[in-house]
């Protein structure tokens, strides 16, 4: 089902995708937003400060654009207010910063203890005095919230709520379509990605969650007035955020645990008793709920806005602690940018910051600059030109490996993990000749250790890219990891790259994969236009299947992953390599270039090897060994190995002998 018609497609439905709608439909452009789950939205979780000084920004680009954003508050929530009749309960009733020490230098918005006790009574005895920022405030945001969805609605934006994307489909560097998993498929002219925390799930960005837990208490009735705090206390490790009706906001902790769900004992004991330990007459105020909410966080902490990588897409994400406070000027400069016009503030956020080009070229001689390598003094560089011209000027009749369409010279495949260090990828990857590199998406995408900066050190205008789906459990999970993988190589530069490497792979001690699982995925991914190469136990039955759903390749395990057992099962991997009408590739528990033979002999097409060459002493001399036993092994395969027998037979003629 296809879903036409908008100028603009908006994909997210927190406070900043509503407010780029609102901002696109109000200057005319038809627009449609898809929300998947508003319940989930920071947005909804957040405490709704407008703090750009007590949060401490530092001068620069991030402090100019929250000022600015801050400074657009008033007139922004007016045009809200007016076009909705609804309150978001803006109250720009300034914030006050308790320290429990006075501070080293003087500052004009020090206030001592004496002063601050007349601006709020009632604080600890700890306090020394607090800094008073008397420009900022709070919006309340689930107000905020409920009144962008109104203003959108009413002026005909279409919101389709409890849709989510699973994946932009991109064609020639614009986005074609923005595919969900029940609503069908939408496109539009322009896209905008405004996913909030969820963002990686669409885009390789390096946006990650950082959880933030909640409470809030009412003022008990009886109290003699609905609100006895009348400013924000923005305290060392704890804020306190008087809503005018009573509610009294307390936030926040802050977690790196991923999305991992619900309110903990400790987060609560920690909101509720540094709040009381700060202002101790709230001990008495009733606890009324508890909730948590996940910020959409990036390396810097500052958002990514602007043009996006493909040309009409763009971003709108990564806003971290200071979303709310952002969205007016996110909404404008974003509806800015989409009409064609982005402001040069955006450059500083913009998403290329994280993307650097890698300076060293792949392709180095086989010269090695650590003290513990070899140098190959005598070795010509093994490139995929010269293994791939060795090959064939010694076998004319033999034809390149070729898989999904695309031909290479080199029939090794290699890996990125476990290397010490990138130079030392590089060198191994240059002088095993290889042309195909995999990629561990999810591993680049959260940055794992080893990981930082991976997806950068490549030059991939020379090495195709394998983005492999290792560390996901299940074929949901691969599926989704496939398609960013997809957008990770679009975003390096490879935009017909549709392979993937499937590894559907439950169990962490042998790292054998799920042949349920696998076929389940191979089946999805093959039908969403994917070149798909799996990872599979060595099973004759599972390789036809996933031949017969038109995979790309098989990829038997000579062993498991990283074991450095080599080929474990030679017999079923023969019988793969007979009846497979796709190529076979041999991947895993590869040791030593004596295996790597071996399997080419066997006539394997190719192979995939990671551990052995990334944490052998040298991996630079590993990788050019690997290389060239590969091609030894290809060669020997092609030429034909004489059979064995079980009595010698003498290698010079018998004939012809001088007789004594
Ligand atoms: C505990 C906490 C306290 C905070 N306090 C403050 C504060 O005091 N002041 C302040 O300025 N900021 C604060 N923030 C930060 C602020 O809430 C966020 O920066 C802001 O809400 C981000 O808005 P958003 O619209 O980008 O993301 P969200 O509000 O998270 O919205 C993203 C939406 O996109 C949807 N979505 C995700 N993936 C898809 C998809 N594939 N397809 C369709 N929809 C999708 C999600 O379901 C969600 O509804 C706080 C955040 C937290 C968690
Ligand atoms: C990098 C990769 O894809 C590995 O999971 C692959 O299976 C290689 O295994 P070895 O590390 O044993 O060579």
């Amino acid at each position: 089902m296809a879903n036409q018609g908008s100028d603009v497609l908006v994909v997210g439905g927190g406070v900043i995708g509503l407010a780029i709608a609102l901002e696109l439909r109000q200057q005319g452009a038809s627009v449609t937003v898809l929300s998947r789950d508003f319940q989930q939205a920071a947005s909804h979780a957040a405490a709704g400060m407008l703090a750009p000084q007590a949060e401490g920004l530092p001068p620069g680009p991030m402090l100019d654009l929250a000022l600015a954003s801050l400074a657009l508050y008033p007139s922004w929530v007016n045009k809200l207010e007016a076009l909705t009749g609804q309150s978001v309960g803006y109250w720009p009733c300034g914030i006050l910063a308790p320290r429990r020490t006075v501070p080293a230098s003087s500052s004009q918005n020090w206030l001592d203890a004496a002063t601050l006790a007349y601006y709020q009574p009632g604080l600890s005895h700890n306090v020394q005095g607090a800094f008073w920022h008397p420009d900022e405030g709070q919006v309340d945001n689930r107000l905020l919230v409920q009144a962008l969805r109104s203003a959108v609605i009413d002026l005909g934006v279409t919101l389709h709520e409890g849709t989510g994307a699973i994946a932009l489909r991109q064609y020639q560097g614009r986005v074609e379509q923005v595919c969900t998993a029940h609503a069908g498929d939408f496109s539009a002219d322009q896209v905008v990605l405004a996913t909030g925390a969820w963002a990686h799930e669409l885009l390789p960005l390096p946006v990650f969650p950082r959880k933030g837990e909640m409470a809030s208490l009412r003022v008990p009735l009886g109290y003699g007035t609905p609100q006895p705090l009348q400013r924000v206390l923005f305290g060392e490790d704890i804020y306190i955020v008087p809503r005018r009706d009573g509610r009294i906001v307390l936030g926040a902790t802050s977690q790196d645990v991923g999305f991992a769900p619900h309110n903990t004992a400790g987060g609560v004991h920690q909101l509720v008793g540094n709040a009381i330990a700060l202002l101790p007459l709230l001990a008495d105020f009733t606890l009324e709920e508890t909730w948590w909410g996940y910020r959409p966080a990036t390396p810097d902490e500052w958002p990514i806005l602007g043009p996006g990588p493909a040309a009409n897409l763009t971003l709108a994400t990564g806003h971290y602690r200071n979303g709310i406070l952002l969205t007016p000027i996110t909404a404008q400069l974003v509806a800015q940018a989409v009409l064609g016009q982005p402001d040069p503030r955006l450059a500083a956020f913009s998403w290329q910051r994280f993307h650097t080009a890698s300076p060293t070229p792949p392709h180095l001689p086989v010269v090695s600059p650590t003290p513990q390598a070899m140098t190959f003094t005598n070795a010509a560089p093994a490139t995929p030109a010269t293994l791939g011209a060795m090959s064939l000027e010694n076998d004319p009749t033999d034809t390149p490996l070729t898989i999904a369409g695309r031909t290479f010279s080199s029939r090794l495949m290699t890996g990125t993990g476990k290397y010490d260090d990138f130079g030392v990828m590089r060198q191994s990857i240059a002088a095993s000749g290889c042309e195909i590199v995999t990629v561990a998406v999810r591993r680049v995408q959260t940055n794992a250790p080893g990981h930082q900066g991976l997806a950068e050190a490549l030059d991939w205008s020379k090495i195709w890219m394998l983005p492999n789906t290792a560390g996901c459990k299940t074929a949901e999970e691969a599926i989704r990891v496939a398609r960013l993988g997809r957008e990770m190589a679009k975003l390096l530069g490879q935009e017909d790259n549709n392979f993937v490497k499937l590894e559907v792979i439950p169990d962490a001690k042998y790292l054998l994969p799920d042949p349920i699982g696998t076929l389940e995925a191979a089946e999805q991914l093959v039908k969403e236009g994917f070149a798909v190469l799996p990872y599979i136990n060595a099973d004759p039955l599972l390789a036809k299947r996933l031949e017969e759903v038109g995979c790309a390749t098989v990829m038997p395990l000579g062993s498991p992953i990283g074991s450095g057992q080599g080929i474990r099962n030679a017999a079923n991997i023969q019988i793969i390599i007979e009846t497979a009408k796709v190529p076979v590739v041999v991947d895993a528990g590869i040791g030593t270039p004596s295996e790597a033979a071996e399997a080419m002999e066997m006539g394997a097409d190719a192979l995939l090897i990671n551990t052995a060459i990334a944490k052998a002493a040298n991996p630079i001399a590993m990788g050019l060994a690997m290389g060239l036993a590969t091609l030894a092994g290809r060669l020997a395969y092609r030429a034909g190995r004489i059979p064995v027998q079980g009595v010698a037979s003498a290698s010079s003629p018998l004939t012809g002998r001088v007789t004594e």
